[in-house]
């Protein structure tokens, strides 16, 4: 078996929440026959993130219930921290007392690890106080997209200076206030780059309207935020058509909030309930959630599954041969494309996934990444510009390399569930949104060695 170099991670990036930090590999074996379980998810690490910045910015003490303890949320936590919110932490649950962005500590070094929601969302609430911050992260950081958010902070009168690439961490950011006014930001590569803005607007010095140049990707994360800002009292105006929002000079009020699961790490195990022929239901989540990922159902329901929705939860039962030969679009919910594609092998047909260029910007580039693994699997697949199609095989035992992206490994062992003799190198990936990932896989049947 030929065997070729793993991507270097970067373990600065890991926070003490995460756990195999020294783990080499993961040697899984299948289940013995289907999962059958009912269990919880923590909470979305998109809402945790969100709900911390906006606590921390606004006016009071918010309680934040169900949050995701993970790399992501511990770097949005510290950095806060360090700007000197004070944070106390029972449990999933914390408090935050705002300071309505007076940052107390106006001269900080701040790191963001591989959160691109810290480091989307960071700046823009630096940006609203009066001091000068260091920004950096994880080497992968460095390289993802951050200028049109950075961009369109300048012109609100931000300084920002790149110690590095242009446009990318590391940087310094001197602020002195945000400007209202006009702003016109990209939402082709990262929506993220709206939501960041939307979620400092209310602190501007004059009324703010942001124009969306075009199209934004996997837009109901700006719609979560918009959703967000409401619920902690401000109201955003959206108009023409969702491509302009308006947002009045107004204060945050702090708010007590239980945060639901994270839908994107419930993929995977409703993906486990579909693969083997089995049963998952996850509690505390409904169809309702503005969480772009609970797309994953319909199509799990396309491939033969049964879903059932009840009061507080969503039960995936799996099929004994998964259908395939269908396209699917996967720009509003490109965060389970890993998903899809590492179920596709085991499915009657090839399944193509398309419209997901911008996940190249992700953790790793995540088509890149997805073809050469699925690749090294013995899995015929094709890789386009926007996604790739996987045709039906038999994954033959392999070493496989998440490219140190927590959804490589999480979908990857998918594929160990179901045959033997996969391997996968770094399990501590991870730890960015899931830490006891491969606790959970075990728990659920299947065999999991990290040596
Ligand atoms: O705003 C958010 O919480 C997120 C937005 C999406 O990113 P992009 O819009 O950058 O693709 C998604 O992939 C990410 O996991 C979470
Ligand atoms: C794209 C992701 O994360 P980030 O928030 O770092 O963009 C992800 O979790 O799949």
């Amino acid at each position: 078996m030929q065997e070729t170099t793993m991507h270097e991670p970067d373990r600065r990036a890991r926070s003490p929440w995460s756990q195999h930090l020294e783990g080499q590999e993961v040697r899984l074996s299948p289940l013995h026959g289907a999962v059958d379980a009912t269990i919880t998810i923590p909470g979305s690490k998109s809402f945790t993130n969100r709900a911390l910045l906006i606590a921390a910015l606004a006016k009071g003490t918010s309680r934040l219930q169900g949050i995701l303890q993970s790399d992501d949320s511990y770097w949005c936590m510290k950095a806060l921290g360090e700007l000197g919110v004070e944070i106390e932490m029972d449990r999933d649950s914390v408090t935050v007392k705002g300071n309505e962005g007076h940052w107390s500590v106006s001269k900080a070094d701040l790191y963001v690890g591989a959160a691109g929601t810290v480091a989307r969302f960071l700046p823009g609430v630096l940006a609203v106080g009066h001091g000068e911050w260091t920004l950096d992260g994880s080497k992968r950081m460095a390289e993802r997209p951050l200028a049109p958010l950075l961009d369109a902070l300048s012109s609100l009168g931000a300084d920002i200076r790149y110690k590095g690439n242009p446009g990318c961490v590391p940087l310094t950011l001197h602020a002195d206030g945000l400007n209202g006014g006009e702003v016109t930001v990209s939402g082709a590569v990262s929506s993220q780059f709206t939501s960041g803005l939307l979620l400092a607007a209310p602190y501007a010095k004059e009324t703010l309207t942001i124009r969306i140049a075009d199209q934004i990707v996997q837009r109901d994360y700006v719609e979560m935020t918009l959703d967000m800002m409401w619920a902690f009292g401000v109201r955003p105006e959206v108009h023409e058509d969702g491509q302009a929002i308006t947002i009045q000079p107004s204060v945050y009020e702090a708010r007590t909030f239980r945060l639901e699961p994270d839908v994107s790490t419930c993929g995977y195990f409703w993906a486990l309930a579909a693969l083997t022929n089995g049963r998952v239901r996850i509690e505390g989540i409904s169809a309702q959630t503005r969480q772009p990922d609970i797309e994953l159902l319909t199509v799990l329901e396309k491939m033969g599954c049964s879903v059932t929705h009840g009061e507080n939860y969503i039960e995936v039962r799996g099929t004994n041969r998964l259908k395939g030969g269908f396209t699917v679009s996967m720009q509003r919910w490109s965060d389970q494309t890993l998903t899809l594609a590492a179920l596709a092998p085991f499915a009657d047909g090839p399944i193509t996934l398309t419209d997901a260029a911008h996940i190249r910007h992700h953790e790793c580039d995540r088509i890149a990444a997805m073809c050469e693994e699925l690749g090294k699997l013995g899995i015929q697949v094709e890789e386009h510009a926007d996604g790739l199609t996987v045709y039906p095989g038999e994954p033959q035992p392999a070493l496989l390399d998440p490219h140190d992206d927590h959804r490589m490994a999480m979908a990857l062992s998918l594929i160990g569930a179901r045959v033997d003799g996969v391997r996968i190198s770094d399990p501590g990936c991870v730890s960015k949104t899931c830490p006891d990932f491969f606790d959970r896989w075990r728990e659920l049947g299947v065999g999991v060695e990290v040596i």
